[in-house]
């Protein structure tokens, strides 16, 4: 696992925009795993930025949902489905023919969740994915204790992220679904290379126990550190709680220009 410290969320979003933008120079039909949340969205503006600017083209590229909540009609200005059609798939000029996400709304959530997870693989897997991590260190829905060799799957969400998560619902926890369905640890574990970018001092303990704490489902990221490729990008307030920090900030500033992330 690498772990970059970056003095803020914009210095972030660059060096991981910079990231996918070489893989789509590389591999122009990628598939990108993209993740909801805040925290992403310096990440989205940077690669808009270098689309507009002729710096990368996505004109191929294909787009990857991490989780959805059950039961909100996929038109639902917060169901995950419309979040990232509204801040990635537009933005960069992506079609949604190029974007799979599991159905929200299907009646048999169970084979909705099995049937994404099938699609993802028989797309190729994918190339890079994106993910921010909650204040209790869960990755997509993957709340603490998921299994590490979980697939995707429907959870139910604890009262912290369903509160965290009210202020995309007016402040209204009532109206935060209860159910989502997320690719699982294993299924994420399966993604070529894994980013996991967190900002701001309310996930520096979250950043400690993932990158320095035991492999633990009690806290879900930190299976990261099973995956042979693993980059968590950190800003200075979210690396705060880092006891190895030095180190890190030693090897990243060493390593070869060639390398990337
Ligand atoms: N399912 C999403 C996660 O993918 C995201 O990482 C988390 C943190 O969001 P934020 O980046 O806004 O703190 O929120 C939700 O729970």
């Amino acid at each position: 696992m690498e772990v970059v410290i970056v003095p803020d969320a914009k210095a972030g979003g660059e060096l991981i925009a910079e990231a996918m933008a070489q893989l789509l120079r590389r591999k122009p039909d990628a598939l990108l795993g993209v993740a909801t949340g805040s925290t992403p969205l310096p990440v989205y503006e940077a690669l808009a930025g270098k689309v507009r600017s002729g710096a990368v083209d996505t004109a191929r590229a294909r787009i990857a949902q991490l989780d959805e909540y059950v039961g909100l009609p996929a038109e639902h200005p917060e169901s995950y489905r419309s979040v990232l059609r509204r801040e990635v798939l537009e933005p960069l000029g992506i079609s949604m023919d190029a974007f799979m996400g599991p159905d929200g709304t299907a009646t048999d959530v169970q084979d909705a969740c099995e049937a994404y997870d099938r699609a993802l693989g028989e797309a190729g897997g994918v190339d890079l994915q994106l993910l921010g991590i909650g204040t209790d260190g869960h990755i997509g829905f993957n709340e603490p204790c998921s299994s590490l060799a979980s697939r995707t799957r429907i959870k139910t969400l604890t009262e912290q992220t369903r509160l965290d998560n009210a202020r995309f619902f007016d402040g209204d926890i009532d109206q935060v679904p209860h159910h989502v369905i997320t690719q699982g640890i294993g299924t994420i574990l399966e993604a070529r290379h894994v980013v996991l970018l967190a900002t701001g001092e309310g996930k520096a303990d979250a950043v400690a126990a993932s990158v320095e704490g035991p492999v633990a489902a009690v806290c879900p990221a930190s299976a990261l550190q099973l995956h042979p490729h693993a980059t968590v990008v950190v800003d200075e307030a979210a690396a705060a709680k880092l006891k190895l920090a030095d180190y890190f900030r030693h090897t990243y500033a060493h390593k070869p220009d060639w390398q990337g992330i």
